[in-house]
């Protein structure tokens, strides 16, 4: 039997980074997905074979070689989501020195680990053949770990003990509540596993979908009131979550009074994010816009005093500015992609011309549904 699971990927709105010290974010689910097919049993039966499609990497482990390494570990333990102890990542780091990892592609290799991770934790030694694509850019801000993690762990719990699916269901189905809160917890040991210290919100909007405001692991579902188009411009740099979220937590050990100002005056901003998003007041729309816009300026401005711009980021907004369209890079910075609000009164020429200009630069612009649902399951065979 086979079965695919689809996960989204995220926008961060306002509060990236200061979300992982404690502090308020608004994020929300987009319509681009990471998808996880899994085939129990292997098609040489020994092996688990994991194929990532995005970025040309194809792995196959003889069982017994995972076993000598992990069975001490006592998995398969499913229903409690574990953290990777440093030993454990150890062992996993030889299993993928094995094959003879990439020099090119050694930033990936955190990816692997955490597949290894979530499947011998939650399905043990049994033989498969796990295949990842996504929609989604791989390190460029729009949360791919996360819809990594949460697809994965969605595919894997589906073969579990743990879960209850109806399997004859035909469609994408969604988990029941306790399965998806277990689903999220998993998830997150995969993505602490990428990202050293992640704020759990990434995979929180990846897995229940929506828009959500989301502080020190607690979740509050956003009922937005307001149609909100953004444009997305990918600068093409690439960066990694991780380096990025230890250079700001070393850069509050050097200037704690200092930093902690900016990150309360971040979540100042998603607390009026999330405020005016849900404000009934329709009539308002336009000053609405202007206020979130205003919002996106301020809290680019204290990204940029927490070191997380990039010169290609710079030269969005400067781009944008010029047709007085505010911006504000999303994710963990550095490069990766930059979010420009496109009023509701906007023309479409003048979209036309922002986008070729930024485009003129070789970077990527595109847009996105926003706020759609969370991770999905499948039992039809995809084709
Ligand atoms: N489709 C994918 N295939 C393989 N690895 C992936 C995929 N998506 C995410 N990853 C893993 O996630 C890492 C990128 O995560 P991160 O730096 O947090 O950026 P972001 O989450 O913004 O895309 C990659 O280096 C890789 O380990
Ligand atoms: C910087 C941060 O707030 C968001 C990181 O998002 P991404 O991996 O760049 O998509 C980190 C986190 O919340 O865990
Ligand atoms: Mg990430």
């Amino acid at each position: 039997m086979e079965i695919t699971a689809r996960a989204p990927g995220k926008i961060i709105l306002a509060g990236e980074h200061a979300v992982v010290h404690g502090y308020a974010a608004v994020a929300s689910s987009i319509n681009l997905y990471t998808v996880v097919s899994l085939r129990l049993g292997s098609e040489d039966e020994d092996t688990i074979q994991l194929q990532l499609n995005d970025v040309g990497l194809d792995f196959s482990w003889p069982v017994e070689r995972i076993k000598e390494l992990l069975s001490h570990l006592g998995s398969p333990f499913s229903s409690t989501p574990t953290l990777c102890s440093l030993e454990t990542v150890k062992s996993i780091s030889t299993l993928i020195d094995d094959q003879n990892f990439p020099d090119t592609k050694v930033g990936l290799a955190s990816g692997v680990c955490a597949f290894l991770w979530l499947y011998t934790s939650i399905l043990g030694f049994k033989p498969a053949t796990v295949i990842v694509t996504s929609e989604l850019p791989v390190g460029a801000g729009l949360g791919s770990s996360a819809a990594y993690c949460v697809a994965l762990s969605a595919a894997l719990l589906a073969f579990s003990d743990s879960v209850n699916l109806d399997v004859s269901q035909k469609g994408w189905l969604i988990f029941k509540e306790t399965d998806i809160e277990l689903l999220n917890r998993w998830a997150l040991e995969g993505e602490k596993i990428i990202h050293g210290k992640p704020s759990g919100v990434d995979n929180s909007v990846s897995t229940f979908g929506n828009m959500i405001k989301f502080k020190s692991g607690d979740m509050a579902r956003i009922n937005s009131n307001m149609p909100l188009r953004v444009l997305i411009t990918n600068t093409k740099v690439g960066r990694d979550t991780k380096a990025l979220v230890a250079n700001v937590s070393a850069r509050k050990s050097r200037h704690p009074n200092a930093m902690c100002s900016v990150l309360n005056a971040i979540e100042a901003i998603s607390d009026e994010w999330s405020a005016i998003i849900q404000s009934h007041a329709v009539d308002d729309l336009a000053e609405n816009e202007e206020r979130l816009g205003e919002l996106m300026e301020m809290n680019q401005g204290l990204l940029l005093s927490i070191g997380v711009s990039h010169a290609s980021i710079e030269t969005v907004l400067q781009t944008t500015m010029k047709y007085k369209l505010a911006s504000k890079l999303t994710g963990a910075g550095g490069g990766g992609c930059v979010l420009t609000l496109l009023p509701t009164q906007l023309s479409g020429a003048v979209v036309d011309k922002v986008v070729e200009e930024l485009e003129s630069y070789g970077f990527q612009c595109f847009t996105a549904g926003i706020g759609g649902k969370g991770v999905q399951i499948s039992f039809e065979t995809s084709s």
